[in-house]
């Protein structure tokens, strides 16, 4: 699917929201929208969709079945989640037993009988999600996926991203808080100034990181440190256990580490000098 110069603004004198986009998702990939709030992330998923139509230029080539589900779940309908997703299965021409794997696997049987206006925000955005997914996308397109998820939810997001990719389909999703930092193999845009450009991908925010701690023979930690840093984990610092109070930074990801490295020796002041 591509986006072959699209421009988009919300009315015909309004401010262009997406000026000049062109960009491509192919089969198999995932690709992270990421921009600050109101930059226009959303604007571009609709137009992905086909929920908008681009002010100028053309998205080609989209999948026949787009599934999308939005940042809010449009839950003022007058259904309970079971008919919901049940009735969305048959307009889809599944049967409608089809959508119970994704009830059970969303974790959604104990909210079938309740009336969609009466969810939760975040069982709200899994019924979402599951209507999307009975669909069986050849385009799955997620704003926001994390907001108002719990903790078992949030975990089942990169699987069925991984899920849809592995059977061809394309993935386009949005996160303003770089939560997909960890989505393997995805590629990153990043909206601003009504422009779409590539990005890297932003580091694992602080709440979703841990510290563990390894012991090695000293004449191992300059291999080591290079070792782990490949595998692209973070190597902050070096401590003797000798010297417990005593922990030395290692510099930037490819300098070498301190202290001393394999024939390091110790100064009288304490401090680590090579060998
Ligand atoms: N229906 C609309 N009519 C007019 N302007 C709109 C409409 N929807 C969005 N906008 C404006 O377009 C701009 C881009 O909005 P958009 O929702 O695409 O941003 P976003 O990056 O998804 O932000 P957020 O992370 O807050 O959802 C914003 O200035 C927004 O106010």
């Amino acid at each position: 699917m591509r986006f072959d110069g699209v421009w988009f603004r919300y009315g015909r004198r309004a401010d262009w929201t997406l000026r000049e986009v062109d960009a491509a998702v192919e089969p198999g990939q995932t690709v992270v929208v990421l921009g600050r709030n109101g930059a226009g992330k959303s604007t571009l998923l609709q137009l992905a969709a086909g929920v908008l139509r681009p002010s100028r230029g053309v998205v080609r080539d989209r999948p026949p079945i787009v599934g999308w589900v939005p940042e809010r779940f449009p839950a003022d309908q007058p259904f309970t989640a079971g008919d919901y997703l049940h009735r969305m299965a048959e307009l889809r021409g599944h049967d409608p037993g089809e959508a119970d794997q994704w009830i059970e696997r969303l974790l959604l049987t104990a909210h079938t009988g309740t009336r969609l206006s009466d969810l939760s925000k975040g069982t709200a955005q899994k019924v979402g999600l599951a209507q999307a997914l009975i669909a069986r996308p050849g385009l799955l397109i997620l704003d926001e996926p994390w907001e108002g998820l719990d903790a078992v939810a949030r975990t089942l997001v990169p699987e069925i991203v991984a899920e849809v990719t592995a059977a061809g389909g394309m993935v386009l999703l949005s996160d303003h808080r770089g939560e997909t930092a960890h989505l393997p193999g995805a590629i990153h845009w990043q909206v601003a100034e009504g422009t779409l450009a590539p990005a890297e991908p932003p580091p694992p925010p602080a709440h979703d990181q841990v510290v563990i701690e390894i012991t090695v023979p000293r004449a191992a930690v300059d291999e080591t440190v290079v070792r782990l840093r490949a595998q692209g984990h973070a190597v902050s610092s070096v401590r003797d256990v000798s010297a417990p109070n005593r922990t030395e930074p290692v510099p930037g990801p490819t300098a070498s580490i301190t202290p001393g490295g394999a024939n390091a020796r110790k100064a009288a002041d304490g401090s680590w000098e090579r060998g």
